[in-house]
């Protein structure tokens, strides 16, 4: 399994506050991954250190087994498109395929034309005068013309509308499909990456708090109801993620490691977005309870 992006202890600091902190994880090549977590978790802190925008203050970061800091020979293999989709306004869509073809060794110019063709980009008008998805679009063109082996998404989507959304996530999977091209997108968007994402990357508070397979963190993680439960082990359970309680009755988000057949719990599957909610409940508003000065 050849292995994209590898994290080891990576970590951010600005000032005396860690952006990003002991974070180790592996992306496999082929993956669409999503990256999730609240605002200031460290995401785009993680995307530009892997794309060499930062260096780490802390471990390593490597991509296809190169430090993207230290050798910027690694860098033609990655496309990213910032949170803000920059790109130079007064330029048009057609100018900037042109321009991309000037400044990038490997350029497919016939791929982004035909797509930003079929997307109905105009190609004349300076992109400062197209709406915010349609910016994103051609941001993404741009960067698939590079023909990346990684791709790298700092929120694409986070200005687009609902049926803009769709279009977008599945005119990405096309062609990454057709390129094998691996990628990592953050949003906030959890609904929407549980269709386009078959890995998952959640960080809280500068740090992961899980990674993995969907579909195997899917499989691993049940909602089980019983009777009050305040403590004490339950067979097949190796964790409970998240409690909440009533007088009477105990809700637990749990990992298991075996089938829970305790028959006083009513065991259930649970989805996507149930299994990051759980993980990003902890934990995060405490400094900032403290910070405020009032209470948590
Ligand atoms: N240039 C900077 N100077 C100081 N602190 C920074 C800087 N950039 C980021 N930070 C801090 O680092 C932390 C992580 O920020 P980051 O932008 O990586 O979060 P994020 O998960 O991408 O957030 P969002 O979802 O809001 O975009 C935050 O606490 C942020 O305030």
């Amino acid at each position: 399994m050849e292995i994209v992006l590898e994290a080891e202890q990576l970590g951010k600091r600005y000032g005396k506050s860690w952006a990003l902190r002991d974070c180790s994880l592996h992306l496999p090549a082929g993956r669409v991954a999503a990256l999730v977590g609240p605002n200031g978790a460290g995401k785009s802190t993680l995307l530009h250190l892997a794309v060499g925008l930062l260096r780490p203050d802390a471990g390593a970061v490597r991509i296809f087994g190169e430090s993207p800091y230290d050798n910027p020979g690694v860098l033609p293999e990655i496309g990213f498109v910032a949170q803000d989709t920059p790109l130079y306004r007064d330029f048009t869509a057609a100018e900037l395929v042109h321009l991309g073809g000037r400044m990038n060794r490997r350029w497919d110019a016939t791929l982004a034309r035909d797509r930003l063709a079929q997307l109905g980009i105009p190609p004349n008008l300076p992109v400062g005068r197209l709406s915010g998805g349609q910016r994103a679009q051609v941001a993404l063109a741009l960067a698939l013309a590079k023909r990346p082996r990684l791709l790298l998404l700092d929120e694409p989507v986070a200005s687009l509308d609902p049926l803009a959304r769709r279009e977008f996530h599945q005119s990405l999977m096309g062609s990454v499909a057709e390129s094998e091209t691996t990628v990592l997108l953050s949003s906030h968007l959890l609904a929407d990456l549980e269709r386009v994402c078959d890995y998952l990357i959640v960080l809280n508070s500068a740090r992961v708090q899980l990674v993995g397979v969907v579909d195997d963190l899917i499989a691993a993680h049940r909602q089980l109801v019983g009777p009050r439960h305040d403590d004490g082990s339950i067979g097949g359970v190796a964790e409970v993620v998240r409690a909440s309680h009533t007088d009477r009755q105990s809700t637990l988000l749990v990992r298991t490691d075996g089938p829970v057949t305790d028959p006083t719990w009513t065991v259930r599957d649970v989805g996507l977005e149930d299994v990051v909610l759980a993980y990003l409940a902890d934990g995060a508003t405490q400094t900032s309870h403290r910070e405020w000065g009032v209470p948590a």
